[in-house]
């Protein structure tokens, strides 16, 4: 059977940052040398690109998985691990980026259109790059980050002028190769149709294109059929035109009842209420369709439709047909702002880049979120004593043992970095562990210094960062 692919899940898989690495300068006759090891690289982004040559998600749906490459470690000798590849994925226009849940993150429309849907993990640093005056030689580098993995479901949309919806076998596809140049499938069996096709129709001066919509049943805007699937294609067109059949051989239908059908259809599926809508009776060649489309056509125009007598087979009322369709257009694209030709859609990144947040749960453990501390655990390789001393440095200079501190935790509390589903938790080991308004940063007491105001101390605490401190702070490879 023939799958329609207009929905697919990818599991987009950035590329992990590559390590640091950690190493000690050798030359002969030199035994001291200094660290030389070199920062890791950045991971390949997974990028999704409109690229109008592009007209389906099968790709996708035969190859799901798509994974980025990952930097390389860094070496010694300062030699920097290479950066991943980013992974270029061309999807169609139209394509329609959303979470599993089912929330938009992206519309694609526009050649060129980006959208990055798995960021590349940063490369960590070497030791080289973590030396600084207080610590000449470090043991130790940082991880690389793990690329995001993500995945999310692409829904294709055709961006079409004019969706063409009717029964099936009502000549939708009929019309569409006689007006364009377009070659669909045609055949006398319900549900030829099983991808939309889309022409390019030239009226005049106006260039539109046209998508004829797989044949519509009762009970299709709830999935009957191959209904739902295609009404989305709707949703984006300027005007609607009912393929009528004024010839179908079953007995217990009329183009009126026929159009009476596919209205509730669209009005369950919603939001189409406001697009114009014209009517096309098809297959007037054939005598009895003639007949029975003069005795309706009264009852269509009461009702506000206009109405166009046409033959897909006899090449009849065409002309009218199109111009008609035209003029719609026309005067949809004029009242309508101008869809910009290229987007460039950038996933929103975290916010709280700054701060973090510490909360007492339930459990009785103590969860610290923010971008920086959960980035440093992560970049944490808790095998090295020395690597783990590093990350507690840069967590109480942040604040974050103060914060534990006011938020009533005590030396051996549980305390978890991180969100629920990914943290690491520990016991917390206080770097000073006298009364609370006493503690302050490693080699330091309170009881000996002057109260200074908030504001000072926050001014030596930076000046006090070491170098590779700051450098790592600004050390953003995106
Ligand atoms: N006599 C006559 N037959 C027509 C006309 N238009 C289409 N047909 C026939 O009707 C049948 C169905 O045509 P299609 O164009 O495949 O119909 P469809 O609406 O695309 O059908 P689905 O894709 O199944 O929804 C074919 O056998 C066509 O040859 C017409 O104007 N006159
Ligand atoms: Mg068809």
């Amino acid at each position: 059977m023939t799958t329609f692919v207009d929905r697919v899940e990818l599991h987009a898989a950035a590329g992990n940052g590559g390590h640091g690495c950690a190493s000690v300068h050798r030359e002969k006759f030199k035994p001291l040398g200094g660290p030389d090891g070199g920062n890791g690289g950045r991971g390949g982004d997974v990028i999704l690109v409109v690229e109008q040559s592009v007209t389906t998600l099968l790709d996708y749906h035969h190859s799901p998985h798509r994974k980025a490459t990952n930097g390389q470690p860094g070496a010694g000798d300062n030699r920097s691990g290479k950066d991943g590849q980013d992974l270029v994925l061309p999807v169609p226009d139209g394509t329609v980026v959303l979470d599993k849940a089912g929330n938009v993150l992206a519309d694609l429309v526009g050649q060129g259109t980006t959208f990055v849907a798995g960021q590349g993990g940063r490369g960590g640093l070497g030791n080289a790059a973590l030396a600084s005056a207080r610590r000449k030689a470090p043991g130790f580098a940082l991880l690389g980050e793990p690329g995001e993995s993500r995945d999310i479901v692409l829904e294709l949309k055709t961006v079409a002028d004019v969706a063409l919806v009717g029964y099936p076998s009502a000549g939708k596809s009929s019309l569409i190769s006689v007006l364009s140049a377009a070659k669909p499938k045609i055949a006398d069996y319900p549900f030829t149709t099983l991808v939309p096709n889309l022409g390019v129709v030239t009226a005049g001066s106006t260039v539109y294109t046209i998508a004829d919509v797989p044949g519509l049943i009762p009970g299709a805007s709830q999935g009957k059929g191959l209904g739902l699937e295609f009404l989305r294609h709707v949703e984006r067109c300027s005007v609607l035109v009912h393929v009528l059949d004024t010839a179908t051989l079953e007995s217990d239908r009329d183009p009126v009842s026929d159009l009476d059908m596919i209205e509730e259809e669209l009005r369950l599926y919603g939001g189409l209420e406001n697009r114009p809508r014209i009517v096309a009776l098809n297959k007037v060649d054939i005598p009895d369709g003639q007949d029975l489309a003069d005795m309706i056509r009264p009852d269509l125009e009461a009702r506000g439709y206009r109405v166009f007598e046409v033959s897909a087979i006899a090449h009849k009322g065409l002309k009218e047909l199109s111009f008609a369709l035209a003029g719609i257009i026309a005067e949809a694209r004029a009242t309508k702002p101008k869809e910009e030709a290229t987007r460039i859609v950038i996933r929103p990144r975290a916010v709280d880049d700054a701060g973090f947040t510490v909360t007492l749960e339930d459990d009785g453990i103590y969860r610290v979120r923010g971008e920086k501390p959960e980035r440093w655990v992560r970049q944490t390789d808790f095998n090295n004593d020395e690597a783990v001393g590093y990350l507690a440095d840069r967590l109480n200079r942040l604040g974050v043992e103060d914060s534990l501190m006011k938020a009533g935790a005590r030396a051996g509390d549980g305390v978890a970095i991180g969100p629920e589903e990914n943290a690491v938790v520990f016991d917390w080991e206080p770097t000073v562990t006298a009364g609370a308004e006493m503690l302050g940063r490693r080699g330091e007491d309170h009881r000996l210094e002057e109260p200074r105001p908030a504001a000072q101390r926050r001014r030596e605490r930076d000046a006090e960062r070491d170098d590779a401190e700051k450098e790592y702070d600004e050390f953003d490879p995106f």
